[in-house]
């Protein structure tokens, strides 16, 4: 079974539209904060910019002044900003301080320690998208996550770290071995997995011989090669191998611009309720 992204994307959408509804006349605003962004971060934000547009939800992009801390104070104290994203590098300033200095009700990609510790502890917090972009879609193809023995090879912040907390959360159910670029027999570990996700940035990095029969994989990947984006994983070889996989693109990529917006409206709807 191929899993593509576009039907749990369209889903996730349409949920936004039927929410945005209710809202009447209000509206949640996205402000993507970024300094001298590189080519894949401004075509990153222009998709977004793009799909703000198609679900009527302004994005707006702010460039860094030398007076960062100020900005973000002023962005998380205007009512009408639902959530900030610190575009990823953010050159010539310190990142680890600009994301800690985020609200963490407007942190709608859970990058601040608030939201990543909230995690461990549960509901209530945002996760990092493409984490919960996994979860998402196992859910939407019905793939049984309980008791299952799932490897991950990445321990990022933004994909493996909290990716293996949320497959350890209670009904979600997994047991889950975390691979890195020091670790011991990461083939054997593949091997051994029910579930295998791939999110090192290696093009062809999972091969054939690494998963096992019946196995389902997960490939988070976006690596460009002559121009085109290509996932972790040997495609063409592994998918006989597997029940389910995940393509690239169309796969995971396609469901964290989704999950991004759904954590938009709901800070929308907390600050509504709550005031900020
Ligand atoms: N689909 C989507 O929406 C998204 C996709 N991505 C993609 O996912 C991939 C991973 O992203 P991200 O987590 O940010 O990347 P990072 O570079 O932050 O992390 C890569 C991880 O892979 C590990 N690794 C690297 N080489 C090896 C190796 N030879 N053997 C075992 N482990 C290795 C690293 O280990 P160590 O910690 O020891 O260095 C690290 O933990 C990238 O291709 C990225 O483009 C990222 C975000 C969103
Ligand atoms: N705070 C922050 N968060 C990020 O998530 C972040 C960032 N900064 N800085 C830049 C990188 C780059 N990045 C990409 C995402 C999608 C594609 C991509 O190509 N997506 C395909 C879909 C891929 C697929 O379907 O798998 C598309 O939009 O058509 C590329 C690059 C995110 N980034």
């Amino acid at each position: 079974m191929l899993l593509e992204g576009a039907p749990v994307a369209k889903r996730i959408y349409s949920e936004i539209k039927d929410q945005m509804i209710r809202f009447e006349a209000k509206k949640p605003k996205l402000v993507l904060y970024c300094s001298h962004p590189d080519d894949s971060t401004q075509s990153y934000m222009r998709s977004i910019v793009k799909r703000g547009e198609k679900l009527d939800i302004p994005v707006e992009v702010i460039e860094a002044t030398e007076k960062p801390f100020e900005q973000i104070m002023q962005l998380n104290e205007d009512p009408a900003v639902s959530g900030i994203m610190i575009m990823h590098p953010l050159k010539g300033i310190d990142e680890d301080i600009v994301i800690k200095s985020i609200s963490p009700l407007k942190d709608v990609e859970g990058r601040g320690p608030t939201n990543l510790g909230g995690i461990v502890m549960g509901e209530g917090y945002y996760a990092p998208p493409t984490a919960e972009a996994v979860i998402e879609i196992l859910k939407f193809y019905n793939i049984a996550i309980r008791g299952k023995d799932i490897t991950i090879l990445g321990r990022s912040t933004t994909v493996g770290k909290p990716l293996s907390l949320l497959f350890l959360k209670k009904g979600i159910d997994g047991t889950v071995t975390v691979c890195h670029s020091r670790t011991h027999g990461i083939q054997e570990k593949s091997r051994a997995a029910d579930i295998l996700v791939s999110a090192v940035g290696k093009t062809g990095f999972v091969r054939e011989d690494w998963v096992k029969e019946g196995a389902v994989v997960i490939d988070v990947g976006i690596n460009l090669v002559d121009g085109k984006i290509v996932g972790d994983v040997d495609f063409e070889n592994v998918k006989e191998k597997t029940i389910a996989i995940t393509p690239v693109p169309g796969g995971v990529g396609t469901v964290t611009t989704a999950i991004l917006f759904r954590h938009l409206v709901e800070s929308f709807k907390r600050i509504l309720d709550g005031g900020i």
